[in-house]
């Protein structure tokens, strides 16, 4: 076991401050990494504030954190896709148990005995699992993504858990190329979607309550925006779409999205608000529509996500910060005001 430098909040209402914690020394299978970059889910704000304490209660200290980026420094005698000096990502999970049903098909994401980045419990070390607001972390070499070496790694950190939960649902949905695709709030995880839509040869609706993110939504690749304010620009194309990508992260209206779908449409829930949402029958009746969730992607999936990306030149629009500012990042978080996603350098850690 050895120390490493994280941030952590102690309860739901504290900040986040600098504080060491423990890391496992490396074992045959793991690759030991220093994180370079960290992105800012909406996720760890929930977590770090037990948002989903009735889904998934907090435990404190936590370090969140699950959108990691960096440089392997050490690797365990039968590691075989990593060596000292590589790139190397880490996503939102660190394990699971690899022989239940969804394991077998790499649906990692949905194995019940999954082991998250953050607030899971630690096998190795007891207590719970720690995140990537650290400056380093060590993992099962099977749950560390190859790097395309081509990307800004700031703007590729925030692809290991945002990216993945975007493109994910999208290619489960078939060949989106000429469909009409809507996607619903342009945060962190819409600003991606778009991108990946946009990638896929859609046509690309983004929903926004902020007018002012229309240049910005065609800047990133859609092709229309509608201001969900506006009753008209709604009426206008109720009916028209044949998939919509929510990422909301509060409580809304989902029936005014769900009425935006053609026959047969669906619309795919991401974004994890804290309250259950009130779905209208009638709205899903009419038309044969259909509503899902989705939760990241598996292992082989997110390398293929990263691979598309690399080879698409695919990053997230970020916001570099120190760790020292995650505090106010979170508040900026809050009122929608980052453009798209919070990346932490991770050398801020190297002062405290
Ligand atoms: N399903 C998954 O695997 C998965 C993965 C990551 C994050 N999430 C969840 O997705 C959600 C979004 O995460 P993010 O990191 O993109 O957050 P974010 O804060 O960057 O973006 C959320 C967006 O929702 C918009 N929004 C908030 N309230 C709204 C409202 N009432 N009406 C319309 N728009 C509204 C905000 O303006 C913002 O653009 C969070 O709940 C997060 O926990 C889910």
């Amino acid at each position: 076991m050895f120390k490493a430098k994280a941030y952590s909040a102690a309860s739901a209402t504290s900040p986040l401050v600098s504080s060491t914690i423990p890391r496992r020394d490396t074992t045959e299978r793991d690759v030991q990494i220093e994180i370079l970059f960290c992105g800012v889910c909406h996720s760890d704000l929930h977590h770090a504030r037990d948002e989903w304490h009735s889904i998934m209660p907090t435990v404190y200290p936590c370090v969140p954190g699950h959108e990691i980026v960096g440089r392997v420094t050490k690797v365990g005698s039968a590691v075989t896709k990593f060596k000292p000096g590589d790139l190397a990502g880490v996503g939102c999970l660190v394990d699971s148990d690899h022989t239940c049903p969804n394991c077998q098909d790499g649906l990692e994401q949905l194995c019940p005995n999954q082991t998250l980045t953050y607030g899971s419990p630690d096998k190795h070390l007891g207590g719970v699992t720690y995140g990537g607001y650290s400056d380093s972390i060590v993992v099962d070499e099977r749950f560390v993504l190859r790097v395309p070496a081509n990307l800004d790694l700031a703007g590729v950190a925030p692809l290991l858990c945002a990216g993945i939960t975007t493109y994910s649902p999208m290619r489960r949905w078939g060949n989106l190329a000429g469909k009409k695709v809507g996607v619903v709030g342009l945060g962190g995880l819409g600003h991606m979607g778009v991108k990946f839509a946009h990638a896929f040869g859609a046509h690309v609706v983004v929903f926004t309550t902020s007018p002012n993110k229309k240049e910005d939504a065609l800047r990133l690749g859609a092709d229309e925006v509608i201001i969900s304010t506006s009753a008209e620009d709604m009426k206008k194309h109720a009916g028209t779409f044949n998939f919509i990508l929510d990422t909301i992260a509060a409580d809304h209206d989902i029936n005014a999205y769900i009425t935006m779908l053609g026959r047969d449409g669906n619309i795919t829930l991401v974004g994890a608000p804290e309250k259950p949402l009130s779905v209208s029958a009638f709205a899903l009746l009419f038309g044969r529509r259909s509503l899902s969730g989705s939760i990241i992607g598996g292992i082989a999936e997110t390398q293929e996500m990263l691979d598309f990306c690399g080879s698409h030149n695919i990053t997230s629009d970020v916001e570099v910060i120190p760790i020292q500012r995650i505090n106010e990042a979170y508040e900026r978080l809050l009122k929608s005001d980052v453009k798209y996603r919070f990346s932490i350098d991770m050398a801020s850690l190297k002062s405290e």
